[in-house]
Protein backbone atom coordinates (compact mmCIF):
# COMPACT_ATOMS: atom_id res chain seq x y z
CA UNK A 1 0.00 0.00 0.00
CA UNK A 2 2.53 2.14 0.43
CA UNK A 3 3.57 4.77 -2.65
CA UNK A 4 6.58 4.61 -3.31
CA UNK A 5 6.03 8.31 -4.85
CA UNK A 6 5.47 9.83 -1.57
CA UNK A 7 8.51 12.20 -0.08
CA UNK A 8 8.01 10.52 3.65
CA UNK A 9 9.74 12.96 6.40
CA UNK A 10 11.87 11.46 8.61
CA UNK A 11 9.60 12.33 11.64
CA UNK A 12 6.84 9.98 9.10
CA UNK A 13 9.58 7.26 9.62
CA UNK A 14 10.04 7.65 12.79
CA UNK A 15 6.96 7.56 13.96
CA UNK A 16 5.42 4.75 12.48
CA UNK A 17 8.85 2.73 13.37
CA UNK A 18 8.58 3.98 17.12
CA UNK A 19 4.46 2.58 16.69
CA UNK A 20 5.49 -0.75 14.53
CA UNK A 21 7.43 -1.54 17.48
CA UNK A 22 5.06 -0.97 19.93
CA UNK A 23 2.26 -2.96 18.62
CA UNK A 24 1.01 -6.80 19.28
CA UNK A 25 1.50 -7.63 15.32
CA UNK A 26 4.64 -9.26 13.62
CA UNK A 27 6.36 -9.80 10.25
CA UNK A 28 4.26 -9.38 7.81
CA UNK A 29 1.71 -7.55 9.31
CA UNK A 30 3.97 -5.24 11.36
CA UNK A 31 5.50 -3.76 8.51
CA UNK A 32 2.18 -3.46 6.67
CA UNK A 33 0.89 -1.40 10.12
CA UNK A 34 3.88 0.75 9.83
CA UNK A 35 3.37 1.53 6.32
CA UNK A 36 -0.48 2.43 7.72
CA UNK A 37 0.76 4.63 10.48
CA UNK A 38 3.89 6.34 8.33
CA UNK A 39 0.66 7.25 5.74
CA UNK A 40 -1.06 8.69 7.98
CA UNK A 41 1.67 10.79 9.90
CA UNK A 42 2.31 12.05 5.88
CA UNK A 43 -0.98 12.94 5.12
CA UNK A 44 -1.40 14.91 8.60
CA UNK A 45 1.45 16.62 8.04
CA UNK A 46 -0.43 17.40 4.26
CA UNK A 47 -3.00 19.54 5.96
CA UNK A 48 -6.05 16.52 5.99
CA UNK A 49 -6.95 15.31 9.29
CA UNK A 50 -7.34 11.85 9.12
CA UNK A 51 -6.62 9.64 5.96
CA UNK A 52 -9.92 6.62 4.09
CA UNK A 53 -8.97 3.33 4.63
CA UNK A 54 -10.23 0.23 3.60
CA UNK A 55 -11.94 -2.97 5.77
CA UNK A 56 -8.37 -4.55 5.19
CA UNK A 57 -6.40 -1.71 6.97
CA UNK A 58 -9.26 -1.28 9.50
CA UNK A 59 -9.07 -4.96 10.46
CA UNK A 60 -4.98 -4.17 10.64
CA UNK A 61 -4.66 -0.98 12.58
CA UNK A 62 -7.81 -2.57 15.28
CA UNK A 63 -5.07 -5.65 15.06
CA UNK A 64 -2.49 -3.85 15.89
CA UNK A 65 -3.88 -2.95 19.49
CA UNK A 66 -2.69 1.01 18.68
CA UNK A 67 -5.74 1.91 17.44
CA UNK A 68 -9.35 2.20 18.90
CA UNK A 69 -13.01 2.55 17.48
CA UNK A 70 -14.54 6.10 17.63
CA UNK A 71 -17.34 4.82 19.34
CA UNK A 72 -15.81 2.17 21.78
CA UNK A 73 -13.47 4.68 23.60
CA UNK A 74 -11.65 2.55 26.08
CA UNK A 75 -7.60 3.41 27.16
CA UNK A 76 -6.53 6.66 24.79
CA UNK A 77 -4.59 5.21 21.98
CA UNK A 78 -1.88 6.73 19.37
CA UNK A 79 -4.77 6.52 16.57
CA UNK A 80 -8.37 6.08 15.80
CA UNK A 81 -10.55 4.28 13.51
CA UNK A 82 -14.08 6.24 12.48
CA UNK A 83 -16.09 4.55 9.82
CA UNK A 84 -14.04 4.33 6.53
CA UNK A 85 -11.63 6.86 8.16
CA UNK A 86 -7.88 6.98 10.25
CA UNK A 87 -6.71 9.46 12.57
CA UNK A 88 -4.08 10.48 14.20
CA UNK A 89 -5.81 10.32 17.83
CA UNK A 90 -4.79 14.48 18.75
CA UNK A 91 -6.83 15.17 15.52
CA UNK A 92 -10.01 12.77 16.01
CA UNK A 93 -10.18 14.40 19.27
CA UNK A 94 -9.88 18.02 17.76
CA UNK A 95 -12.50 17.28 15.27
CA UNK A 96 -14.76 15.78 17.89
CA UNK A 97 -14.57 18.59 20.40
CA UNK A 98 -15.07 20.91 17.48
CA UNK A 99 -18.36 19.13 16.25
CA UNK A 100 -20.22 18.51 19.89
CA UNK A 101 -19.17 22.06 21.12
CA UNK A 102 -20.74 23.80 17.45
CA UNK A 103 -23.47 21.82 17.94
CA UNK A 104 -24.92 22.72 21.30
CA UNK A 105 -24.49 25.99 19.53
CA UNK A 106 -27.15 25.11 17.34
CA UNK A 107 -30.21 25.83 19.41
CA UNK A 108 -31.91 28.86 17.44
CA UNK A 109 -32.18 32.04 20.18
CA UNK A 110 -35.67 33.42 20.74
CA UNK A 111 -35.89 36.01 17.85
CA UNK A 112 -35.78 39.46 19.97
CA UNK A 113 -39.03 41.65 20.08
CA UNK A 114 -39.06 44.35 17.03
CA UNK A 115 -36.25 42.68 15.35
CA UNK A 116 -37.62 43.71 11.84
CA UNK A 117 -37.96 47.24 13.04
CA UNK A 118 -34.68 47.53 14.17
CA UNK A 119 -33.25 45.66 10.84
CA UNK A 120 -34.56 48.46 8.78
CA UNK A 121 -33.20 50.72 10.72
CA UNK A 122 -29.78 49.35 9.87
CA UNK A 123 -30.57 47.82 6.33
CA UNK A 124 -32.14 50.58 3.56
CA UNK A 125 -35.25 48.21 2.59
CA UNK A 126 -35.26 47.41 -0.58
CA UNK A 127 -37.46 45.50 -3.25
CA UNK A 128 -34.36 42.85 -3.57
CA UNK A 129 -33.49 40.37 -0.91
CA UNK A 130 -30.89 42.21 1.28
CA UNK A 131 -28.58 39.49 1.66
CA UNK A 132 -26.86 41.56 4.51
CA UNK A 133 -29.96 42.21 6.15
CA UNK A 134 -30.40 38.26 6.44
CA UNK A 135 -27.31 37.73 7.53
CA UNK A 136 -27.33 39.68 10.04
CA UNK A 137 -31.07 38.24 10.73
CA UNK A 138 -28.81 34.69 11.12
CA UNK A 139 -26.23 35.90 13.03
CA UNK A 140 -28.90 37.72 15.69
CA UNK A 141 -31.08 34.72 16.28
CA UNK A 142 -28.60 32.12 16.09
CA UNK A 143 -25.35 31.40 18.49
CA UNK A 144 -23.02 30.19 15.76
CA UNK A 145 -23.05 31.89 12.75
CA UNK A 146 -20.92 31.55 9.29
CA UNK A 147 -20.91 35.07 7.08
CA UNK A 148 -18.84 34.22 4.03
CA UNK A 149 -18.20 35.96 1.20
CA UNK A 150 -15.33 37.57 -1.52
CA UNK A 151 -13.47 40.66 -1.02
CA UNK A 152 -15.18 43.73 -0.92
CA UNK A 153 -18.71 41.89 -0.22
CA UNK A 154 -19.49 43.81 2.61
CA UNK A 155 -18.59 41.63 5.28
CA UNK A 156 -17.13 43.81 7.75
CA UNK A 157 -19.78 46.62 7.48
CA UNK A 158 -22.62 43.93 8.00
CA UNK A 159 -20.70 42.68 11.03
CA UNK A 160 -20.33 46.16 12.25
CA UNK A 161 -24.28 46.35 12.06
CA UNK A 162 -24.86 43.45 13.51
CA UNK A 163 -22.46 44.10 16.80
CA UNK A 164 -24.87 47.49 16.94
CA UNK A 165 -27.67 45.69 16.61
CA UNK A 166 -27.02 43.14 19.55
CA UNK A 167 -25.53 45.53 21.65
CA UNK A 168 -29.02 47.63 21.25
CA UNK A 169 -31.32 44.63 21.83
CA UNK A 170 -29.12 43.35 24.31
CA UNK A 171 -30.62 43.68 28.15
CA UNK A 172 -27.08 44.64 29.46
CA UNK A 173 -23.69 45.48 27.68
CA UNK A 174 -21.94 42.57 25.85
CA UNK A 175 -18.50 41.85 26.23
CA UNK A 176 -17.09 41.90 22.54
CA UNK A 177 -13.84 40.36 21.31
CA UNK A 178 -12.78 41.14 17.83
CA UNK A 179 -10.32 38.43 16.39
CA UNK A 180 -8.33 37.43 13.82
CA UNK A 181 -5.64 34.41 12.98
CA UNK A 182 -2.78 37.13 12.15
CA UNK A 183 -1.62 40.17 13.31
CA UNK A 184 -1.98 41.99 9.66
CA UNK A 185 -5.18 40.80 9.39
CA UNK A 186 -6.05 42.12 12.37
CA UNK A 187 -4.49 44.69 11.53
CA UNK A 188 -7.10 45.48 8.38
CA UNK A 189 -9.84 44.34 10.54
CA UNK A 190 -9.40 47.25 13.10
CA UNK A 191 -8.52 49.82 10.30
CA UNK A 192 -11.98 48.66 8.78
CA UNK A 193 -14.56 48.43 12.03
CA UNK A 194 -13.13 52.07 12.71
CA UNK A 195 -14.53 53.51 9.35
CA UNK A 196 -17.53 51.97 9.28
CA UNK A 197 -18.30 52.31 13.11
CA UNK A 198 -18.98 55.97 12.36
CA UNK A 199 -21.22 55.95 9.39
CA UNK A 200 -23.78 53.40 11.93
CA UNK A 201 -27.50 55.09 12.42
CA UNK A 202 -27.42 54.71 16.32
CA UNK A 203 -26.60 56.46 19.48
CA UNK A 204 -23.11 57.12 20.88
CA UNK A 205 -23.68 54.89 23.79
CA UNK A 206 -24.14 52.21 21.62
CA UNK A 207 -21.33 53.26 18.84
CA UNK A 208 -18.78 53.22 21.80
CA UNK A 209 -19.52 49.55 22.96
CA UNK A 210 -18.18 48.51 19.82
CA UNK A 211 -14.93 47.78 20.25
CA UNK A 212 -11.96 49.50 18.16
CA UNK A 213 -9.10 46.89 18.87
CA UNK A 214 -8.48 43.86 17.34
CA UNK A 215 -6.30 41.04 18.62
CA UNK A 216 -5.50 37.76 17.17
CA UNK A 217 -6.26 35.04 18.11
CA UNK A 218 -3.14 33.41 19.83
CA UNK A 219 -3.30 36.47 22.22
CA UNK A 220 -7.25 36.47 23.09
CA UNK A 221 -6.51 32.71 23.96
CA UNK A 222 -3.32 33.44 25.86
CA UNK A 223 -0.56 31.64 24.13
CA UNK A 224 1.87 29.90 26.02
CA UNK A 225 4.57 29.16 23.76
CA UNK A 226 6.13 26.93 22.90
CA UNK A 227 3.12 24.84 25.01
CA UNK A 228 0.36 24.04 21.77
CA UNK A 229 -2.41 25.08 25.39
CA UNK A 230 -3.37 28.32 25.97
CA UNK A 231 -4.33 30.20 29.03
CA UNK A 232 -8.18 29.71 28.10
CA UNK A 233 -9.81 27.00 27.94
CA UNK A 234 -13.01 24.45 29.25
CA UNK A 235 -11.41 24.61 32.42
CA UNK A 236 -10.96 28.32 32.27
CA UNK A 237 -13.02 30.46 29.67
CA UNK A 238 -12.80 33.26 27.99
CA UNK A 239 -15.57 36.05 29.47
CA UNK A 240 -16.59 37.34 26.37
CA UNK A 241 -20.22 36.78 25.04
CA UNK A 242 -19.41 37.49 21.63
CA UNK A 243 -16.23 36.47 19.65
CA UNK A 244 -16.24 37.75 15.81
CA UNK A 245 -13.36 36.03 13.89
CA UNK A 246 -12.37 37.57 10.85
CA UNK A 247 -10.35 35.78 7.58
CA UNK A 248 -11.94 32.25 8.93
CA UNK A 249 -10.63 30.20 6.32
CA UNK A 250 -6.75 30.44 7.66
CA UNK A 251 -7.89 29.22 10.78
CA UNK A 252 -6.80 25.20 11.34
CA UNK A 253 -8.55 22.00 12.77
CA UNK A 254 -6.37 22.46 16.00
CA UNK A 255 -6.89 26.26 16.79
CA UNK A 256 -10.75 26.29 15.31
CA UNK A 257 -11.13 23.74 18.50
CA UNK A 258 -9.51 25.14 21.18
CA UNK A 259 -11.26 28.49 20.39
CA UNK A 260 -14.59 26.68 20.67
CA UNK A 261 -13.21 24.76 23.70
CA UNK A 262 -12.48 28.52 25.10
CA UNK A 263 -16.17 29.68 25.14
CA UNK A 264 -18.09 29.92 27.98
CA UNK A 265 -21.73 28.66 27.76
CA UNK A 266 -24.24 31.36 26.02
CA UNK A 267 -21.35 33.11 24.11
CA UNK A 268 -21.92 33.55 20.72
CA UNK A 269 -19.53 33.12 17.50
CA UNK A 270 -19.32 34.53 14.37
CA UNK A 271 -16.87 33.54 11.91
CA UNK A 272 -16.59 35.85 8.75
CA UNK A 273 -14.21 34.86 5.60
CA UNK A 274 -14.32 33.48 2.22
CA UNK A 275 -14.58 30.13 1.82
CA UNK A 276 -12.94 29.85 -1.66
CA UNK A 277 -10.05 30.89 -0.44
CA UNK A 278 -6.56 28.61 0.61
CA UNK A 279 -7.25 26.11 3.26
CA UNK A 280 -5.81 26.83 6.25
CA UNK A 281 -1.12 26.32 6.24
CA UNK A 282 -1.96 23.36 9.37
CA UNK A 283 -4.60 20.86 9.16
CA UNK A 284 -8.51 21.19 8.07
CA UNK A 285 -10.25 22.74 5.81
CA UNK A 286 -12.91 23.96 8.92
CA UNK A 287 -14.58 26.98 7.14
CA UNK A 288 -15.16 25.37 3.78
CA UNK A 289 -16.85 22.23 5.70
CA UNK A 290 -18.41 24.51 7.89
CA UNK A 291 -20.43 26.32 5.50
CA UNK A 292 -21.61 22.76 3.79
CA UNK A 293 -22.68 20.85 7.23
CA UNK A 294 -23.87 24.11 8.51
CA UNK A 295 -26.22 25.81 5.65
CA UNK A 296 -28.85 27.41 8.03
CA UNK A 297 -26.00 28.84 10.25
CA UNK A 298 -24.43 30.33 7.19
CA UNK A 299 -24.69 32.69 4.83
CA UNK A 300 -22.85 33.51 1.84
CA UNK A 301 -22.68 37.32 0.39
CA UNK A 302 -22.05 37.12 -3.31
CA UNK A 303 -22.56 41.16 -4.49
CA UNK A 304 -18.88 42.94 -4.40
CA UNK A 305 -19.45 46.16 -3.84
CA UNK A 306 -15.43 46.95 -4.10
CA UNK A 307 -15.34 45.91 -7.22
CA UNK A 308 -17.17 44.52 -10.51
CA UNK A 309 -15.69 44.10 -13.96
CA UNK A 310 -13.04 42.21 -14.98
CA UNK A 311 -11.31 41.21 -12.04
CA UNK A 312 -14.07 39.85 -10.29
CA UNK A 313 -15.20 37.94 -13.72
CA UNK A 314 -11.29 36.74 -13.16
CA UNK A 315 -11.79 35.85 -9.87
CA UNK A 316 -15.21 34.28 -10.77
CA UNK A 317 -13.87 32.08 -13.63
CA UNK A 318 -10.92 30.90 -11.85
CA UNK A 319 -13.00 29.98 -8.62
CA UNK A 320 -15.29 28.12 -11.12
CA UNK A 321 -12.27 26.39 -12.72
CA UNK A 322 -12.85 27.49 -15.83
CA UNK A 323 -9.10 28.01 -17.14
CA UNK A 324 -10.36 29.24 -21.00
CA UNK A 325 -12.85 32.14 -19.36
CA UNK A 326 -10.20 32.75 -17.16
CA UNK A 327 -7.24 33.00 -19.35
CA UNK A 328 -9.45 35.12 -21.73
CA UNK A 329 -10.01 37.59 -19.01
CA UNK A 330 -6.08 38.04 -19.61
CA UNK A 331 -6.71 39.97 -23.22
CA UNK A 332 -9.08 42.59 -22.41
CA UNK A 333 -8.12 46.10 -24.05
CA UNK A 334 -8.40 47.54 -20.50
CA UNK A 335 -5.11 46.26 -19.08
CA UNK A 336 -6.97 46.19 -15.64
CA UNK A 337 -6.48 42.03 -15.56
CA UNK A 338 -3.38 41.06 -18.13
CA UNK A 339 -0.48 39.34 -18.99
CA UNK A 340 3.03 40.34 -18.14
CA UNK A 341 4.49 40.69 -21.82
CA UNK A 342 7.79 42.17 -20.43
CA UNK A 343 11.08 40.73 -18.50
CA UNK A 344 10.21 39.30 -15.28
CA UNK A 345 12.60 40.71 -13.20
CA UNK A 346 13.43 44.28 -15.39
CA UNK A 347 9.88 44.95 -14.72
CA UNK A 348 9.91 44.16 -10.73
CA UNK A 349 13.11 46.36 -10.58
CA UNK A 350 11.10 49.22 -12.41
CA UNK A 351 8.10 49.08 -9.84
CA UNK A 352 10.07 50.12 -6.86
CA UNK A 353 11.88 52.67 -8.43
CA UNK A 354 9.32 55.11 -6.78
CA UNK A 355 9.80 53.83 -3.17
CA UNK A 356 13.74 53.88 -3.79
CA UNK A 357 13.46 57.74 -4.76
CA UNK A 358 11.95 58.27 -1.70
CA UNK A 359 14.09 56.51 0.41
CA UNK A 360 16.90 58.21 -1.66
CA UNK A 361 15.32 61.46 -0.87
CA UNK A 362 14.83 60.89 3.02
CA UNK A 363 11.08 60.94 2.32
CA UNK A 364 9.20 60.20 5.79
CA UNK A 365 8.55 57.12 6.98
CA UNK A 366 4.56 56.38 6.30
CA UNK A 367 4.57 57.63 2.68
CA UNK A 368 7.90 55.42 1.90
CA UNK A 369 5.37 52.69 3.71
CA UNK A 370 2.58 53.61 1.79
CA UNK A 371 4.30 53.88 -1.98
CA UNK A 372 5.95 50.29 -1.06
CA UNK A 373 2.43 48.45 -0.43
CA UNK A 374 1.11 49.61 -3.53
CA UNK A 375 2.52 47.09 -5.74
CA UNK A 376 3.44 43.23 -4.37
CA UNK A 377 4.42 40.47 -6.48
CA UNK A 378 2.87 37.39 -5.21
CA UNK A 379 4.83 34.15 -6.23
CA UNK A 380 3.12 30.56 -6.07
CA UNK A 381 6.65 29.09 -4.17
CA UNK A 382 8.87 29.86 -2.05
CA UNK A 383 11.43 27.96 -3.33
CA UNK A 384 13.06 26.52 -7.13
CA UNK A 385 12.84 28.99 -10.22
CA UNK A 386 10.49 31.84 -10.20
CA UNK A 387 9.78 31.47 -6.50
CA UNK A 388 10.10 34.10 -3.92
CA UNK A 389 13.94 33.71 -2.99
CA UNK A 390 14.86 33.23 -6.50
CA UNK A 391 13.08 36.45 -7.83
CA UNK A 392 13.90 38.33 -4.28
CA UNK A 393 17.71 37.76 -5.29
CA UNK A 394 17.55 38.70 -8.77
CA UNK A 395 15.51 41.77 -8.46
CA UNK A 396 18.28 42.97 -5.78
CA UNK A 397 21.11 42.01 -8.09
CA UNK A 398 19.24 44.04 -10.92
CA UNK A 399 18.54 46.85 -8.81
CA UNK A 400 22.33 47.22 -7.55
CA UNK A 401 23.25 46.84 -11.26
CA UNK A 402 20.96 49.67 -12.28
CA UNK A 403 22.53 51.56 -9.10
CA UNK A 404 19.24 52.14 -6.83
CA UNK A 405 20.56 49.59 -4.07
CA UNK A 406 24.09 49.88 -2.25
CA UNK A 407 24.35 46.10 -1.96
CA UNK A 408 27.48 45.98 0.47
CA UNK A 409 26.56 43.61 2.95
CA UNK A 410 22.47 42.10 4.11
CA UNK A 411 21.37 44.93 4.91
CA UNK A 412 20.87 48.35 2.98
CA UNK A 413 18.79 51.21 2.74
CA UNK A 414 15.28 50.01 1.01
CA UNK A 415 15.70 46.32 2.12
CA UNK A 416 12.09 45.89 2.74
CA UNK A 417 11.63 42.36 5.28
CA UNK A 418 9.21 39.86 6.32
CA UNK A 419 9.27 38.62 9.55
CA UNK A 420 9.56 34.96 9.58
CA UNK A 421 9.28 34.05 13.02
CA UNK A 422 7.18 35.34 16.24
CA UNK A 423 8.92 37.53 18.67
CA UNK A 424 6.56 38.36 21.46
CA UNK A 425 9.46 40.85 23.38
CA UNK A 426 9.98 42.77 20.64
CA UNK A 427 5.86 43.03 19.42
CA UNK A 428 7.27 41.45 15.92
CA UNK A 429 5.20 38.44 14.30
CA UNK A 430 5.30 36.11 11.30
CA UNK A 431 4.39 38.34 8.05
CA UNK A 432 5.02 42.03 9.28
CA UNK A 433 6.82 43.94 7.51
CA UNK A 434 9.81 46.47 8.02
CA UNK A 435 11.76 48.46 5.66
CA UNK A 436 15.65 48.87 6.55
CA UNK A 437 15.94 53.10 6.52
CA UNK A 438 18.44 55.46 7.60
CA UNK A 439 17.64 57.06 10.40
CA UNK A 440 17.72 60.56 10.81
CA UNK A 441 17.46 60.65 14.27
CA UNK A 442 20.64 58.60 14.77
CA UNK A 443 23.21 59.77 12.13
CA UNK A 444 21.58 57.74 9.03
CA UNK A 445 22.52 54.78 10.81
CA UNK A 446 20.49 51.96 9.00
CA UNK A 447 17.07 50.66 11.37
CA UNK A 448 14.25 48.79 10.48
CA UNK A 449 10.59 50.38 10.21
CA UNK A 450 7.67 48.55 10.86
CA UNK A 451 3.61 50.48 11.23
CA UNK A 452 1.25 48.63 13.73
CA UNK A 453 -2.27 48.50 13.55
CA UNK A 454 -2.60 51.62 14.97
CA UNK A 455 -0.85 53.59 12.69
CA UNK A 456 2.69 53.69 15.21
CA UNK A 457 5.47 53.97 13.63
CA UNK A 458 8.39 51.53 15.97
CA UNK A 459 11.99 50.55 14.69
CA UNK A 460 14.75 48.13 15.35
CA UNK A 461 18.50 47.27 15.12
CA UNK A 462 18.79 44.99 12.39
CA UNK A 463 20.62 42.74 14.25
CA UNK A 464 18.04 42.88 16.94
CA UNK A 465 15.54 41.44 14.48
CA UNK A 466 13.80 38.00 14.45
CA UNK A 467 14.36 35.94 11.17
CA UNK A 468 13.47 37.48 8.16
CA UNK A 469 13.84 37.43 4.44
CA UNK A 470 13.61 40.18 1.97
CA UNK A 471 10.23 40.83 0.25
CA UNK A 472 10.53 42.18 -2.47
CA UNK A 473 8.19 39.14 -3.63
CA UNK A 474 6.70 36.56 -1.36
CA UNK A 475 4.11 33.48 -1.22
CA UNK A 476 0.53 34.33 -1.88
CA UNK A 477 0.42 32.27 1.31
CA UNK A 478 2.34 34.64 3.33
CA UNK A 479 -0.13 37.39 1.72
CA UNK A 480 -3.38 36.56 3.28
CA UNK A 481 -5.13 38.52 5.03
CA UNK A 482 -3.63 41.42 2.89
CA UNK A 483 -4.44 44.30 0.07
CA UNK A 484 -2.02 45.80 -2.49
CA UNK A 485 -3.65 47.80 -5.54
CA UNK A 486 -1.52 46.30 -8.00
CA UNK A 487 -0.54 42.87 -7.98
CA UNK A 488 1.99 40.85 -10.10
CA UNK A 489 1.36 36.86 -9.71
CA UNK A 490 4.20 34.92 -10.54
CA UNK A 491 3.86 30.90 -11.40
CA UNK A 492 6.67 28.27 -11.92
CA UNK A 493 7.59 27.18 -15.63
CA UNK A 494 6.18 23.60 -14.48
CA UNK A 495 2.99 22.33 -12.52
CA UNK A 496 3.70 21.37 -8.73
CA UNK A 497 1.01 20.01 -6.30
CA UNK A 498 0.76 23.88 -4.79
CA UNK A 499 -0.54 25.05 -7.82
CA UNK A 500 -4.58 25.07 -7.32
CA UNK A 501 -7.52 27.40 -8.06
CA UNK A 502 -7.69 28.05 -4.44
CA UNK A 503 -4.34 29.50 -4.22
CA UNK A 504 -4.80 31.38 -7.53
CA UNK A 505 -7.93 33.09 -6.18
CA UNK A 506 -6.57 34.17 -2.94
CA UNK A 507 -3.48 35.31 -5.34
CA UNK A 508 -6.23 37.62 -7.10
CA UNK A 509 -8.60 39.03 -4.46
CA UNK A 510 -5.78 40.55 -3.31
CA UNK A 511 -5.83 42.88 -5.58
CA UNK A 512 -7.97 46.50 -5.58
CA UNK A 513 -6.66 48.08 -8.81
CA UNK A 514 -4.80 45.66 -11.22
CA UNK A 515 -3.43 42.33 -12.10
CA UNK A 516 -0.64 40.98 -13.42
CA UNK A 517 0.61 37.43 -14.26
CA UNK A 518 3.42 36.24 -15.51
CA UNK A 519 2.76 32.52 -16.55
CA UNK A 520 2.67 30.38 -19.18
CA UNK A 521 -1.15 29.22 -20.45
CA UNK A 522 -0.28 25.62 -19.89
CA UNK A 523 0.56 26.62 -15.85
CA UNK A 524 -1.63 28.46 -15.84
CA UNK A 525 -4.74 25.73 -17.17
CA UNK A 526 -3.26 23.29 -14.98
CA UNK A 527 -3.55 25.38 -11.44
CA UNK A 528 -6.93 26.24 -12.38
CA UNK A 529 -7.89 23.02 -12.90
CA UNK A 530 -6.03 21.28 -9.78
CA UNK A 531 -8.17 21.74 -6.49
CA UNK A 532 -7.16 21.31 -2.78
CA UNK A 533 -8.48 18.17 -1.54
CA UNK A 534 -7.98 17.58 2.56
CA UNK A 535 -9.88 14.55 3.99
CA UNK A 536 -12.06 15.62 6.88
CA UNK A 537 -14.32 13.63 8.74
CA UNK A 538 -15.78 17.03 10.27
CA UNK A 539 -19.08 17.33 7.64
CA UNK A 540 -20.01 13.41 8.76
CA UNK A 541 -20.14 14.79 12.07
CA UNK A 542 -23.14 17.18 11.49
CA UNK A 543 -25.40 13.83 9.84
N1 LIG B 1 -24.89 47.32 0.95
C1 LIG B 1 -23.91 48.11 0.51
N2 LIG B 1 -24.17 49.11 -0.33
C2 LIG B 1 -23.18 49.90 -0.77
N3 LIG B 1 -21.89 49.78 -0.42
C3 LIG B 1 -21.56 48.80 0.42
C4 LIG B 1 -22.55 47.91 0.94
N4 LIG B 1 -21.93 47.02 1.74
C5 LIG B 1 -20.62 47.33 1.75
N5 LIG B 1 -20.40 48.41 0.96
C6 LIG B 1 -19.10 49.04 0.70
O1 LIG B 1 -18.28 48.10 0.03
C7 LIG B 1 -16.94 48.19 0.47
C8 LIG B 1 -16.48 46.83 0.99
O2 LIG B 1 -17.20 46.49 2.15
P1 LIG B 1 -16.52 45.65 3.34
O3 LIG B 1 -15.18 46.18 3.67
O4 LIG B 1 -17.53 45.56 4.42
O5 LIG B 1 -16.37 44.24 2.62
P2 LIG B 1 -15.61 42.92 3.12
O6 LIG B 1 -16.39 41.78 2.61
O7 LIG B 1 -15.40 43.01 4.59
O8 LIG B 1 -14.26 43.04 2.36
P3 LIG B 1 -12.84 42.35 2.69
O9 LIG B 1 -13.05 40.89 2.79
O10 LIG B 1 -12.01 42.70 1.53
O11 LIG B 1 -12.40 42.97 3.96
C9 LIG B 1 -16.91 49.27 1.52
O12 LIG B 1 -16.47 50.45 0.91
C10 LIG B 1 -18.35 49.38 1.96
O13 LIG B 1 -18.66 50.68 2.40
Amino acid sequence: MLDKQIAFSRLDTAFARFLSQRSVLIDDQQRAFEGLAKLVSYHQSQGHNCIRINNEHKVLALASGLATLANQPNTPSPLVVEQDRLYLHRYWHYENRLAIKIQAMTHTRQPPQQLDDALDRYFTPSEEVDWQREAAKIAITQSFSIITGGPGTGKTTTVVKILALLQELADRPLHIALAAPTGKAAMRLQESIGANKTALPCSDAIRQLIPETVTTLHRLLGAKPPSPYFRHDADNPLAHDLIVVDEASMVDLALMSKLLDALKVGARLILLGDQDQLASVESGAVLTDLTAALPLHTLELKKSHRFGGIIKEFSVAVNQQQPEIAWQCLHTEDEIVSLLSSDLISYIAEQQLAYLSLVKNGANFTDIYRVFNRFQVLCSNHQGKKGVTDINYRVEQKLFAQKHIQLSGQWYAGRPVMITQNNAALHLYNGDIGLCLPDKDQNNKLMVFFQDASGQIKKQLPSRLPVCETVFAMTIHKSQGSEFEDVLLVLPESINPVLTKELLYTGITRAKKTIKLAASKAVFVATVTQKIERVTGLIDKFL
